[in-house]
């Protein structure tokens, strides 16, 4: 039995889409001055509070039901992000509960969240039978997200100006640029690993998209190279980007230290 209906492609204006867990990127921002107050100890007691937090998160993982990433974020936009992606919009609740209740969110402000849900576009098609039951298929709707050692997240929409209005594209048209999308990011095989997140009537732009990478200039080479392919050029706008690197919780009282 297939999870949610299978969809048809080319009857409609709407590019058919799979789609797998729901995610919610959490950027907090710590609240230094206030933590420096906080004695070594209790410090400590946080740290290990909250490492405890995270090993109940790689339990789920672990399980094949869900899956997360932590990373230290760059700049002032934010300190850290949470990417949850859970099978319920309910479960990303239950995380978000579970990280209320530990003493070092108390210490963190909230900078950013968004909430997609991972989609594969159907501009091609899935092949033969339920795309749901393809193993292939499944392992990008539902992935363990790489422990990579970089994170680029930004939220994007496709343009819908007087002219260059990509709703407005045939599906024929639609099909033939995305196919020239993804030629380019397939020379990025190896280099990173992409998560799309559909947001449509989820959150204030139309897709986030989650970028993973062992070494963070392919990030600008990516987004830089991809500015030039007319999906972009022509109809990509976007949000801020976030940046940053992954922290495990082995290295949380480096990170906390103050
Ligand atoms: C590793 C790089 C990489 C690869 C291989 C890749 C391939 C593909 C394929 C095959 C497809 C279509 C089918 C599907 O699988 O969904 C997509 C779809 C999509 N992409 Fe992509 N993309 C990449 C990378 C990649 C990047 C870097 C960006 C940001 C664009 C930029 O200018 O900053 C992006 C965006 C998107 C979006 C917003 C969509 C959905 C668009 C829609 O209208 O539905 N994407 N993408």
């Amino acid at each position: 039995m297939s999870e949610r209906p299978v969809p048809t492609t080319d009857t409609q204006h709407a590019a058919a889409t799979l789609d797998g867990w729901y995610t919610l990127h959490d950027f907090r921002t710590i609240d230094w001055a206030r933590l420096k107050l906080v004695d070594a100890e209790k410090r400590e007691q946080m740290i290990e509070e909250f490492t405890a937090f995270l090993a109940s998160l790689e339990e789920v993982e672990a399980k094949g039901e869900g899956s997360h990433a932590f990373y230290s974020i760059l700049g002032q936009k934010a300190d850290l992000v949470l990417m949850v992606l859970r099978p319920t919009f309910n479960e990303l609740e239950d995380v978000e509960r579970a990280f209320r209740k530990t003493a070092l969110y108390d210490y963190m402000i909230p900078s950013y969240s968004y909430v997609s849900v991972i989609e594969l576009g159907m501009y091609r098609g899935s092949g033969d039978g339920d795309p749901y039951q393809n193993p292939h298929i499944r392992s990008r709707l539902y992935p363990t997200l790489p422990k990579a050692a970089h994170i680029c997240f930004y939220p994007m929409s496709k343009a819908r100006r007087d002219g260059d209005n990509w709703y407005m594209l045939s599906m024929d048209e639609r099909k033939d640029l995305m196919y020239r999308h993804s030629m380019i990011g397939r020379s990025y095989a190896g280099k990173i690993q992409q998560f799309i997140g559909g947001s449509t009537g989820f959150d204030a732009w139309e897709w986030g998209v989650t970028l993973f990478a062992e070494d963070s200039l392919q990030f600008k080479k990516i987004v830089y190279e991809m500015r030039f392919d007319e999906v972009s050029a022509k109809y990509g706008e976007f949000g801020d980007f976030y940046v940053g690197n992954i922290l495990p919780k082995e290295n949380l009282s480096t990170f906390f230290s103050v």
